[in-house]
């Protein structure tokens, strides 16, 4: 894991645009993976400045979700896809056929997440996945227990997680219990992954997932199994790190790294 501590939430969002503006140049055909909550609104804010400053362009890009409310169609606006529209789709230069989120109003959901996998696999693959952290440590809607090697999937959100997300529902609006959501052996497929924590809410999750054993009471912890996760928090996320100033320096000697090797 590449652990990067940053002074606050805007540098966060920041960091992480620029992993993304650096993928689109690289390869404008890129296939990002997406996400939503709060915490990825900055991120989707800064590449949409970048977008419209013409740095980069979504005009080749395809994108895939993480995950969706099982129940909404994509109209409603609690849903996962209307969210991506209001947040990123709408002001960027995609096209919008080529922006995948799991269908919650699939008749049969469970051929739907086939379907939503064989997507992905004939996309190419994902080249970059944004994933958030639950409290719970949870990534997209993998909630504990969740096996360390699932696929696109029904699941059952945690009591934990329905609380958390009822701050976008009206007090008498329904809110969905289920959802589909990539699996954590789908999101460990994608060539890299990049999570972003800001807040000390999210503290004890991200310790456990950078320091805890490898268990699937915290989905988030299997990241440690990727070649190329970078994990970029804020200092109120990285506080009950017990290694803290350790992944600091080794941060600080990478910079140094990489200085050098863009001298060559
Ligand atoms: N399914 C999403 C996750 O993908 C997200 O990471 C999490 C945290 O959201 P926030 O960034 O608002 O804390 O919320 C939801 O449960």
């Amino acid at each position: 894991m590449q652990i990067v501590i940053l002074n606050d939430a805007a540098a966060v969002a920041a960091y992480g645009a620029n992993i993304f503006a650096t993928q689109l140049q690289k390869k404008p055909t890129s296939v990002l993976g997406l996400a939503t909550g709060s915490t990825p609104v900055a991120l989707y804010q800064e590449l949409i400045a970048k977008n419209k400053a013409g740095e980069i362009s979504f005009s080749q890009a395809t994108t895939f979700n993480l995950d969706e409310y099982l129940g909404l169609t994509g109209d409603h606006p609690q849903s996962y896809r209307h969210f991506m529209n209001e947040q990123l789709f709408s002001h960027i230069d995609i096209n919008k056929d080529n922006t995948f989120v799991p269908p919650g109003d699939a008749l049969n959901p469970i051929t739907a997440c086939k379907e939503y996998e064989d997507k992905i696999v004939a996309a190419g693959g994902v080249d970059v996945q944004l994933l958030g952290i639950g409290r719970n440590g949870h990534i997209g809607f993998n909630e504990p227990s969740s096996g360390l090697r699932s696929r696109t999937r029904v699941k059952t959100l945690t009591k934990a997680t329905v609380d958390d997300n009822a701050r976008f529902f009206a007090a008498d609006e329904y809110q969905p219990q289920l959802s589909i959501t990539m699996g954590i052996g789908t999101i460990l497929e994608a060539k890299k992954v990049v999570l972003l924590a800001t807040g000390e809410n999210k503290a004890d999750a991200v310790r456990a997932m950078i320091e805890g054993p490898l268990m699937a009471a915290c989905p988030a912890s299997a990241l440690q199994l990727h070649q190329d996760a970078v994990i970029v928090i804020d200092k109120a996320a990285a506080s009950k790190l017990a290694d803290l100033e350790f992944y600091q320096h080794i941060e600080a000697e990478n910079q140094k790294l990489q200085a050098h090797l863009a001298t060559l």
